[in-house]
């Protein structure tokens, strides 16, 4: 099948490359030129595991290209996927300026029957909006716009593509429908379900599932701080409920708040949507009070334990990127935590594997860069750990000790074993766990 994708961030690349992999013919458009040039040339603007090798063969067996022409890479096409971004505007809304702007430039492209694809995270009545828009110079019979939201992750995006849990469509034409399952069949076959459904209930779907797992983190988060002030350790409490299949395992991991590019943004255009329509969501507005709150838990921490004084002291900073496998810092805890420690007048050292150079372009000269994770704990008063990379798992204690001024560590990530930090003589403090120091 003939495949357009427009925008060729995160979304439009994993599903470009993703559709090319299963022998579609797909061109991928962007407006950002630089970004046009790397990719012709193999290289992916974001690190992703995976991405890099499966974009290579893609390009070799001449399955993707890329371009800036919108008007080359839609003619041919019969289905066009909208991977563009949809930021939160001043008040908090999802930005559909992107969306809307390219709709209007296919209303004036389209000559023959083509399906418009939203994969954008977009408010309910977005599909209409879009469709509206293509009316107004196009026959009814030229198109269909359908909503599919995406699921995948950063850091698992190639597998969470290749493999999801479902697929989600919000169509009720019969000849999109088709041509939907059948793109979809090759990624569905080990039994994962592809859901139709109406494009508002599609749009809603996936605004639900992100607030849903970000109240996951919140409530969890608050289950920590009240472990701290009862004693109980949440690992334990964690485990306790997370063994009923009815609340599941997953995303119970308390920290220092949730970031990333998407469930910020997607509870606050979800709390917008609900006060369009007079709704008081108070839950979803909980959701991001306490995560607001959870982003300042560390710096609390490290600030008693400094007396209230953190002037002239210096930190050593262990992870950047709102999570581990990903070089994205867009709303990462990190960026609040950073500007609360330059702002209280300390000297912040950092290391991070891959998001370092992110958060050089965002701070520049204000923080001290390191190459090393031994060598950013050098003349720091204390090591704080805000990413859970694997390499920060299992590190040499010693080294650490010998490297700090003194032994003291704050875990926004609860990564080391309380006994094992007492074992070893840190003044250690994590989330949701009394320290037994
Ligand atoms: N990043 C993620 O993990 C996920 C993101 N989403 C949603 O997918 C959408 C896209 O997200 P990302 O890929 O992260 O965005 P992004 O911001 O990384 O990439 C968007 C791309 O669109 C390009 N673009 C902007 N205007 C354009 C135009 N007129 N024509 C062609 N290209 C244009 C930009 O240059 C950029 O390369 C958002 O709505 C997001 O909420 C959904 C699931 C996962
Ligand atoms: O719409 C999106 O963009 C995507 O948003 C999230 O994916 P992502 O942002 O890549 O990252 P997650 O793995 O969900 O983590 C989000 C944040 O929650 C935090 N988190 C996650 C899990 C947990 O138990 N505790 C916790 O604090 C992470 O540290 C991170 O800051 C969703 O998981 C995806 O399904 C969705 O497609």
């Amino acid at each position: 099948m003939k495949i357009a994708v427009i925008g060729t961030g995160y979304v439009g690349l994993v599903t470009g490359t993703c559709f090319a992999e299963t022998g579609n013919q797909v061109v991928c458009v962007d407006v950002d030129q630089k970004k046009i040039a790397a990719l012709r040339s193999g290289k992916t603007p974001i690190y992703e595991p995976g991405l890099d090798v499966l974009l290579a063969r893609n390009i070799k067996e001449e399955r993707i290209s890329f371009t800036d022409d919108l008007t080359k890479a839609v003619e041919d096409a019969l289905v066009i996927f909208l991977a563009l971004p949809t930021p939160a505007g001043a008040d908090g809304a999802a930005d559909l300026k992107y969306v809307l702007q390219v709709a209007e430039q296919l209303g004036s492209l389209i000559t023959t029957y083509k399906i418009i694809v939203n994969k954008s995270t977009v408010p309910v009545g977005t599909a209409e909006k879009v469709s509206a828009i293509l009316s107004k110079r196009l026959s009814s019979s030229l198109f269909d716009v359908v909503s599919n939201p995406e699921f995948l992750r950063e850091g698992v995006a190639v597998d969470d593509f290749l493999k999801p849990e479902r697929v989600v469509i919000g169509t009720t034409s019969e000849r999109a429908t088709k041509i939907m399952a059948d793109l979809y069949s090759p990624f569905v076959r080990q039994g994962n379900p592809i859901y139709f459904m109406d494009a508002r209930s599609a749009e809603m779907t996936k605004y639900a599932a992100n607030s849903f797992l970000a109240m996951k983190i919140s409530f969890m988060n608050e289950i920590a701080n009240l472990c701290e002030r009862t004693g109980a350790n949440v690992d334990w409490v964690r485990i306790g409920i997370g063994s009923d299949q009815r609340i599941g395992k997953r995303f119970l991991f308390p920290g220092i708040g949730y970031g990333g590019s998407c469930f910020p943004k997607d509870v606050l255009a979800l709390n917008l949507t609900a006060q369009e329509h007079e709704y008081d969501f108070k839950l979803l507005q909980s959701v991001l009070a306490v995560n607001t709150l959870q982003k300042k838990r560390l710096v609390q921490k490290l600030s008693q334990y400094f007396d209230h004084n953190l002037q002239g002291r210096q930190f050593a900073l262990w992870g950047l990127a709102f999570k581990p496998e990903t070089d994205d810092i867009r709303d990462a805890p990190s960026v609040d935590i950073i500007g609360e420690l330059l702002a209280a007048g300390a000297t912040v050292k950092v290391y991070d594997p891959v998001a370092t150079e992110n958060v050089r372009q965002l701070f520049g000269d204000q923080l001290l860069y390191s190459e090393s994770q031994y060598e950013a704990l050098q003349d720091a008063d204390a090591l704080l750990i805000l990413t859970e990379w694997s390499e920060f798992r299992n590190p040499d204690f010693e080294k650490i000790k010998r490297n700090l001024k003194a032994p003291v560590i704050f875990d926004g990530r609860n990564v080391y074993a309380l006994e094992k930090m007492k074992e070893q003589g840190f003044h250690y403090e994590s989330i949701g766990r009394s320290s037994i120091n």
